[in-house]
């Protein structure tokens, strides 16, 4: 396989590190703008890659350039607190007995940065009305969004998430998903981001890198990744596939058209003008298949697909991979409906997915 390459538009992250029954081997190159997620399930070293790129991994061996910046090769170390990055984690880490504007202004002085970047992020992470007060009187949401600004004001180079919404119920995530998209849009720096949840890597990432036991199983733009039907993506439970998407209307219900590669699909969603491109993800055991048309039922997105090919599950199901006007869909199904609808690669069917089952 080429060696990745290296230059100020990439990454370049080879570090090899041994433990006790676990060895972490990475060799990637990444893109230096936009968000890369890191996936895996827990204890694939997922963190332990993020600190080996801080800095905080002295046992690490390798290479480390970030835009032109070499942090480590074989002469070469650069210590964690010169490396500028920018890095949250699943708990704030803001300090107790300053307020949230001392806490800003505490990384924002050492990093020496002009002061519009401290207005600037205090703006965006919509944080004037906490400036007062002290991290231990806020919630999680408010204190993540906190510690965002706090590592965007030092002004790093590369901004590293470790999991920042985990320790948050579903209702405050999808409150500060907005304002993670806004960091990836506005910050102009690389962002790598730990996530276990793939509702946040579909929202987030541009890039996507796939880690099991201690490597890189798959690494490329994220959707290819994430519609990739030969990773153990395509076996979790919540499997399924992210199309991009275009706002075409919104009714007086709150109900979204969208205009897909699959066809036009309805789904749930917050006001968005018209042309908003956004990107909406379709669970596989949310797709349910037919052999005709059937305007007759509640069923509201119904796309003309082909059966590309069909994969056993444990557990009496199967899921089978579709061709749906260019666009890739999976749907699950028991076996017993597989059979008897003799469903085979190759056959026309309709694909049928419940609006409430979508959410843009
Ligand atoms: N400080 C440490 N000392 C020794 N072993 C460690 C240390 N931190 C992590 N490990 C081990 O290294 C391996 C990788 O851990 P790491 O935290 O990087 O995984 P992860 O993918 O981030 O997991 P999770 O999703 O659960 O946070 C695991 O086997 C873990 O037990």
């Amino acid at each position: 396989m080429a060696e990745p390459a290296a230059g100020h538009d990439s990454i370049r992250v080879r570090q090899a590190l041994a433990r006790d029954g676990f060895r972490l081997d990475v060799d990637l190159a990444l893109p230096a703008r936009g968000c890369s997620a890191v996936f895996g399930p827990s204890g694939c070293g997922k963190s332990s890659l993020l600190r080996c790129i801080a800095g905080l991994e002295p046992a690490a061996h390798g290479e480390l350039r970030v835009a032109g910046r070499t942090w480590q090769d074989a002469a070469t170390r650069v210590p964690a607190h010169r490396r500028e990055v920018g890095m949250v984690f699943q708990h704030s880490g803001l300090l107790p007995h300053l307020s949230v504007l001392a806490n800003l202004r505490y990384g924002w002085q050492r990093a020496g940065a002009p002061a519009t970047l401290l207005e600037q992020w205090i703006e965006r992470l919509a944080l004037p009305p906490l400036l007062a007060r002290k991290p231990g009187s806020l919630s999680g949401g408010e204190r993540q969004r906190v510690a965002l600004a706090r590592a965007l004001v030092s002004a790093p180079r590369l901004l590293l998430l470790d999991e920042p919404l985990s320790a948050l119920d579903a209702e405050r995530r999808g409150e500060i998903l907005p304002f993670l998209e806004a960091v990836r849009r506005d910050a102009g720096i690389p962002v790598l981001y730990v996530t276990h949840a793939v509702e946040e890597v579909a929202r987030l990432a541009d890039h996507l890198v796939l880690m099991d036991a201690g490597r890189v199983l798959a690494t490329g733009p994220a959707l290819d990744v994430l519609n990739r039907a030969d990773l153990p993506l395509a076996l979790r439970d919540d499997a399924g596939v992210v199309l991009q998407a275009r706002v075409e209307q919104r009714d007086a219900h709150g109900l979204l058209s969208l205009r897909t590669a699959a066809g036009l699909l309805y789904a749930h969603g917050p006001e968005q003008p018209p042309g908003t491109a956004l990107r909406l993800r379709i669970q596989a055991r949310d797709v349910s298949l037919a052999l005709q048309r059937h305007d007759d039922s509640s069923l509201l997105n119904l796309l003309p697909a082909t059966v590309a090919d069909i994969a056993a599950l444990p557990g009496g199901q199967v899921q089978l991979r579709l061709e749906a006007g260019g666009a890739p869909l999976l749907a699950r199904i028991s076996h017993r409906s597989l059979e008897r609808l003799a469903l085979r690669p190759g056959m026309a069917v309709w694909a049928q997915v419940k609006a409430v089952a979508l959410l843009a």
